[in-house]
C-alpha cells in the first residue's frame, strides 16, 4: 500500500466535508483526495475550501481508487453502489461507508459481491474534530486496509472498533445522535433559565460553556461522571435539589428509552429485526 493511499469520496456533504477537513488538516495531501456529488456549487465549497478535485459523475476517481468512502444518505445508497458496481468490481477498492442502518452485506451485494467493507458510524463533532466514530469491518478487509479506515476517522475525532456489527446499532443510538440529546439538554437548560429572567443571550452561552467544560472534566479526569456529578453536589445545597427532582422523574428511564428507540429505528432501516 502506498504511503497516503488515494481517497474517493462519494457525496460531498456534512460528514464528507468534516472528514475531509480533518484529513487536510492533518496533512493529507489534496492530490491524493476527490469527492463527488451531483450539485456543482456544494463541490465548488469543497474544491475552494480543500484544494481536491472533484467531479459530478461518480465513475471520474475510480481509476486509482484504494478506499471509496460512500457519504451519501441511505435511502440513495443502493442506486450509486449499483451505479459504481462495474468500476468497484474492476478496480477492488477498500469501502467505507457511513450511511445509518445500512449493513455491510447491503452494500457488498449493491457493489457486485465479495468485497471489503468497513462500516462506520461517526457524529457531527467531526465537523470541529472532536467526533466520535464506532467502526466495523467485515472479514475481508486486511490489516492494511484497517488502518486506512482508522486514520480516516482518527483525523476528525476519537475511534472505537466493534467486533460485532450489531454493535453499530447501539453506537449509532449512543454517539451517533447523542449530539442531539446533548443539544436538547443545551436548550432545556437555555429556556429554563431565560425563563427565570435571565437574558436569553447570556443563557445559551452558559448552558453551552457548562456542557462544553463538563464534558473536558470527564474526559480528563480519572473519576467517573458519577463521582463528578457527587462532587457538585454540596450535602443540603443546590444541586442535589435539582439532582433529586431528575430521580423522581426517572430521568435515566427517560434516556434508556430514548436510546433504545433510536436503536430499534436503526435496525428497523437495515431491514433487520432487533433482538427482543
Ligand atoms: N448527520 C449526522 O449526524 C450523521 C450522518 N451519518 C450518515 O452520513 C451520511 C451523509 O450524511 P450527511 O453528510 O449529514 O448528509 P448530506 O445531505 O449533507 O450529504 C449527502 C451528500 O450526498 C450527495 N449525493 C446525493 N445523491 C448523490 C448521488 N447520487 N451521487 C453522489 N452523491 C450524492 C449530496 O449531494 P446533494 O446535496 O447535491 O444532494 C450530498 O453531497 C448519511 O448516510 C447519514 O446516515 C452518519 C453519522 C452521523
Ligand atoms: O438520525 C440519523 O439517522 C443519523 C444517524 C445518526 C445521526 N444522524
Amino acid at each position: 500500500m502506498k504511503e497516503h493511499p488515494q481517497l474517493t469520496f462519494i457525496g460531498a456533504g456534512n460528514m464528507a466535508r468534516a472528514i475531509l477537513g480533518g484529513l487536510i488538516a492533518n496533512g493529507y495531501p489534496a492530490n491524493r483526495l476527490a469527492a463527488t456529488a451531483p450539485a456543482e456549487q456544494e463541490l465548488k465549497e469543497a474544491a475552494d475550501a480543500f484544494g481536491i478535485p472533484t467531479s459530478t459523475d461518480n465513475q471520474t476517481f475510480m481509476a486509482d481508487c484504494d478506499a471509496l468512502i460512500l457519504c451519501v444518505k441511505p435511502q440513495v445508497m443502493q442506486a450509486v453502489c449499483e451505479g459504481l458496481a462495474d468500476a468497484v468490481q474492476q478496480r477492488r477498492p477498500l469501502i467505507v461507508s457511513i450511511a445509518a442502518g445500512v449493513s455491510c452485506e447491503q452494500i457488498e451485494a449493491w457493489l457486485g459481491g465479495d468485497l471489503p467493507v468497513v462500516r462506520c458510524m461517526p457524529n457531527t463533532p467531526a465537523q470541529v474534530h472532536l467526533g466520535a466514530s464506532g467502526l466495523y469491518a467485515n472479514p475481508r478487509v486486511s490489516e492494511a486496509q484497517r488502518e486506512i479506515a482508522d486514520n480516516l476517522f482518527s483525523a476528525v475525532g476519537i475511534v472505537a472498533w466493534t467486533s460485532k456489527q450489531e454493535d453499530i446499532h447501539t453506537v449509532t443510538a449512543l454517539s451517533g445522535s447523542g449530539p442531539a440529546y446533548c443539544f436538547m439538554f443545551m436548550e432545556a437548560m437555555e429556556e429554563a433559565a431565560a425563563s427565570l429572567g435571565l437574558n436569553p443571550a447570556s443563557a445559551r452561552t452558559l448552558a453551552i460553556q457548562t456542557m462544553r467544560g463538563a464534558a473536558e472534566l470527564a474526559t480528563r479526569s480519572e473519576e467517573s461522571p458519577a463521582q463528578l456529578k457527587k462532587r457538585v453536589m454540596s450535602p443540603g445545597g443546590t444541586t442535589e435539589q435539582a439532582i433529586k427532582s431528575f430521580e423522581e422523574q426517572d430521568m435515566k428511564a427517560m434516556v434508556k428509552t430514548a436510546i433504545r428507540k433510536a436503536w430499534g429505528r436503526s435496525y428497523e432501516l437495515s431491514g433487520e429485526r432487533a433482538p427482543e
